[in-house]
């Protein structure tokens, strides 16, 4: 297996690009897919999950071009009617291409088989399913009831009333939300239990308004979807650089001495996970706010107590920001954390136990004591982008640390470590 020796790091100091967003990109991608007329997608994040995006799309029949650094995408829409693909659509572990192309594809004409890494048959899908089929869809198991690979005969869903459980992924609305419009009639889906990971529905409804289609809601209870609409392409988009990855930036300038500006969010972004920044104010960063850019220092960090269930992805960082806090740190209502890239909650609390912290793991959230002494080790990364990444926070608080599997994070930061690497002194 690779490793990555990380030494200590004494001050970061810099200039950052994010890349583009992960949300955005695998949302804009397909939305222009499905819309009349050619789209220009711009800063298109290049890494695994939007790779598996692509790869669909081609088996498709969708004519994408893509500039050399891969950034770049022509998309000839094809008005919503895909061909029936040769071979079974290979979708890795991206839950961003594999829930929206699973409400996308029930509603189009075809037959469809969606697949995806063995992670992937143990992420849940049965609530999206469940939806799908109670409008008429025809989504089929596979292997196991309610988990991916699933088989889809398209073109049966005429819209209605329907509810969709919440309360695991905001994932299974968004799917729902993208593929409403393709319904024959119109749709109005009522939210069972909490909705988590709110803030990731406004990027959706931003992005489906970006392609001309307007769904109103009720302070996001009930939401309401015309049928028959189509979308239509944008003749250039912008892909807003990654909230999530900006959070391993900001929580470096805050831990370490010296400033990081951070280019592509800000003040404007339309990503919840801006709101990392916030929080991190809170534990002390230093931060000037601008609408596209941050700049952060460091400050004294101190241990914060938070409800994270907005910001499910950026909170990992927060775990290994509180290893250098002068108190303890609690991350709260984050129970989905179990049913992503890796039992997110077991593995980090497993992890940072390593590194020497006091870690007490509840059903759904954590509390870490920092430690006493830090442990020179290696970190096991479980196949999660995000556990390698949050983990190189040691180095940059000045310890030592060996990240095991370090290009787990090509699911979504391909060049996190050069990137770090040259705002490292
Ligand atoms: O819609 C999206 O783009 C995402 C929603 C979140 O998932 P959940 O809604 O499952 O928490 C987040 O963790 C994921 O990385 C991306
Ligand atoms: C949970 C994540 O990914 P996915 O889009 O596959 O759900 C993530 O990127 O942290």
């Amino acid at each position: 297996m690779e490793q990555l020796r990380l030494e200590p790091i004494n001050q970061v100091n810099g200039s950052i690009t994010l890349p583009g967003s992960k949300s955005l990109s695998n949302r804009i991608l397909l939305l222009a897919a499905l819309a009349k007329g050619t789209t220009v997608v711009e800063n298109l994040l290049d890494s695994d999950d939007i790779r598996h995006m692509l790869g669909a799309l081609k088996l498709l029949g969708v004519d994408v071009s893509l500039n050399d650094d891969k950034t770049v995408a022509t998309v000839k829409g094809v008005g919503g009617q895909f061909l029936t693909p040769a071979e079974p659509l290979f979708l890795g572990n991206a839950g961003t291409a594999y829930r929206p192309l699973t409400a996308v594809l029930a509603a189009v004409k075809g037959n469809y088989e969606l697949i995806g890494e063995p992670r992937m048959e143990e992420r849940p899908i049965g609530h999206l399913v469940d939806a799908l089929q109670a409008l008429g869809g025809d989504v089929r198991y596979l292997k196991n009831k309610d988990y991916p690979p699933l088989k889809i005969v398209g073109g049966q869903i005429n819209g209605g009333s329907v509810a969709i459980d919440g309360s695991i992924s905001s994932q299974f609305l968004t799917a729902l939300l993208m593929a409403a419009p393709l319904f024959n009639g119109d749709t109005n889906i009522t939210i069972k239990g909490t909705l988590v990971s709110k803030p990731y529905i406004d990027i959706t409804l931003d992005v489906m308004a970006r392609f001309g289609i307007v769904v109103t809601h009720d302070d996001y209870k009930t939401f309401t979807v015309t049928g028959a609409q189509q979308y239509q392409a944008v003749e250039r988009i912008m892909v807003e650089g990654d909230a999530s990855s900006a959070s391993y930036f900001v929580a470096a300038a805050a831990i370490a001495g010296g400033e990081i500006e951070i280019k592509g969010v800000g003040a404007k972004s339309v990503q919840g996970d801006i709101g990392f920044a916030k929080v991190m104010e809170q534990v002390g960063a230093k931060i000037d706010w601008y609408d596209e850019r941050l700049v952060v220092r460091k400050g004294q960090l101190k241990g914060v107590d938070i409800d994270a269930n907005a910001i499910p992805d950026a909170a990992m960082t927060l775990a290994t920001v509180a290893l250098f806090a002068d108190g303890p740190t609690a991350i709260r209502n984050i129970y989905n954390w179990r049913v992503k890239e890796t039992d997110r909650l077991h593995a980090m609390a497993t992890e940072l136990r390593k590194v020497g912290a006091e870690v007490v793991e509840g059903e759904d959230f954590i509390e870490i004591t920092p430690p006493k002494h830090f442990n020179d080790v290696a970190i096991d990364t479980y196949d999660d982008h995000r556990i390698a990444m949050c983990f190189a926070m040691v180095a940059i608080g000045g310890k030592p640390i060996t990240i095991n599997d370090p290009k787990c994070t090509y699911k979504t930061f391909p060049t996190f470590f050069n990137v770090l690497a040259s705002i490292s002194n």
